[in-house]
């Protein structure tokens, strides 16, 4: 069956060369960085360590569960929420076995020759498989980074040609994985329904079905580091990303007050961060942060980043439980004209979400 992501097949952008491969072209050489991957603002830009006052949230999944610490912990998700728009989720309940089996699946898959990796490689024009997105010009500015992009729920909309068959155990552990993160991902809701002060099944029906897609980066390690980023600053286009880090290696920063504060990623916690699409429905009370990832000069990094987004045959627009106190923020667009949006608007730099705000 046709996938939500084969139905929208890029057709507003003209990509020459859809799989652009970091890892094992230049990665690891001590040669000069390529001009086209040069970054200057890396080396200038402010940066925040823990040191200076400022640590990221952590929540706790199983006192949100727990009706003794709920109203508690549900009160310090909605400040996570709002004033930083990431948080760690710790006891977050995700299968230790699962979440090891992934981890050294996916690690296994990046460390194929280059060959076999390409046996699921981006077609022109699509989003599914193993490359690099959207690389359309030779002038273009690229991200460090080789990606392996698949739509993973509804289980019956995956188009299992982009999923790799090596190592064996990868579709198994990456299914596993994803039914893990959306029961994840269904808890939060529910406690972010009761934080808004919303019906559940209201926030809930905007995510029908639960689209669920995975990113997983593979940021092989430069030499250079400071002259490059693995992923240029952007805000995530969905409900909800739930990130996890697939070796101890660091390299997360998000927007704070003006500067890049660099995430240390507690052992086992997954970072959860609000998307354009959740803001959009929280007519602005919660908050979609700039973030951004930087390279490590000696080693590989490698994430996977579960989104939620609301289906692509939908209105995204505030929920109209939250307009009964409040006049709407953004605009309502149908969530076709969303996806070609924020995508359009990301490779001209700029950030859709801000042409959908009212009252300005
Ligand atoms: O790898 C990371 O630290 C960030 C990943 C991310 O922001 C994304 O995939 O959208
Ligand atoms: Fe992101």
């Amino acid at each position: 069956m046709a996938n939500t992501f084969d139905k929208l097949e890029v057709d507003f952008i003209d990509q020459d060369e859809s799989v652009q491969v970091v890892a094992d072209t230049i990665g690891s050489s001590g040669e000069e960085v390529p001009a086209r991957y040069v970054r200057p603002e890396v080396e200038v830009d402010p940066v925040i360590v823990d040191a200076e006052g400022y640590s990221l949230p952590v929540i706790d999944l199983s006192r949100l569960l727990d009706p003794e610490f709920s109203e508690e912990e549900t009160a310090e998700l909605g400040s996570a929420c709002e004033d930083w728009g990431f948080f760690q989720l710790v006891n977050h309940g995700v299968d230790e076995g699962w979440m090891q089996q992934t981890k050294s699946d996916i690690t296994e898959f990046f460390r194929l020759p280059l060959q076999e990796k390409m046996a699921v490689a981006i077609p022109p024009n699509g989003m599914q498989g193993f490359g690099h997105h959207f690389v359309f010009s030779k002038e273009q500015k690229l991200d460090w980074v080789d990606l392996l992009f698949l739509s993973t729920r509804p289980v019956d909309e995956r188009n299992m040609d982009f999923w790799p068959k090596k190592p064996p155990t990868f579709r198994d552990s990456l299914d596993k994985y994803s039914q893990e993160i959306a029961n994840v991902f269904a808890k939060l809701f529910k406690s972010m329904a009761f934080n808004l002060g919303v019906d559940e099944e209201t926030l809930l029906r905007a995510f029908k079905g639960q689209p669920q897609s995975v990113r997983i980066n593979h940021y092989p390690p430069c030499r250079q580091a400071d002259k490059v980023l693995g992923l240029s600053p952007h805000t995530d286009g969905v409900g909800l990303t739930l990130l996890l880090q697939v070796n101890d290696v660091q390299g997360l920063q998000i927007r704070k007050d003006g500067k890049w504060f660099a995430v240390q990623n507690l052992p086992g916690a997954i970072i959860v961060n609000v998307g354009d699409v959740l803001e959009i429905l929280t007519n602005g009370k919660y908050k979609s942060i700039e973030h951004r990832a930087v390279i490590n000069p000696d080693k590989e990094r490698i994430t996977i980043a579960a989104f939620h987004s609301a289906p692509l045959f939908c209105t995204i627009g505030p929920l109209q439980e939250l307009l009964m106190t409040d006049e709407a923020r953004y605009k309502t667009v149908d969530g076709v004209e969303f996806t070609k949006g924020y995508f359009a608007a990301k490779l001209e730099g700029r950030r859709y979400l801000e042409s959908l705000k009212l009252g300005r």
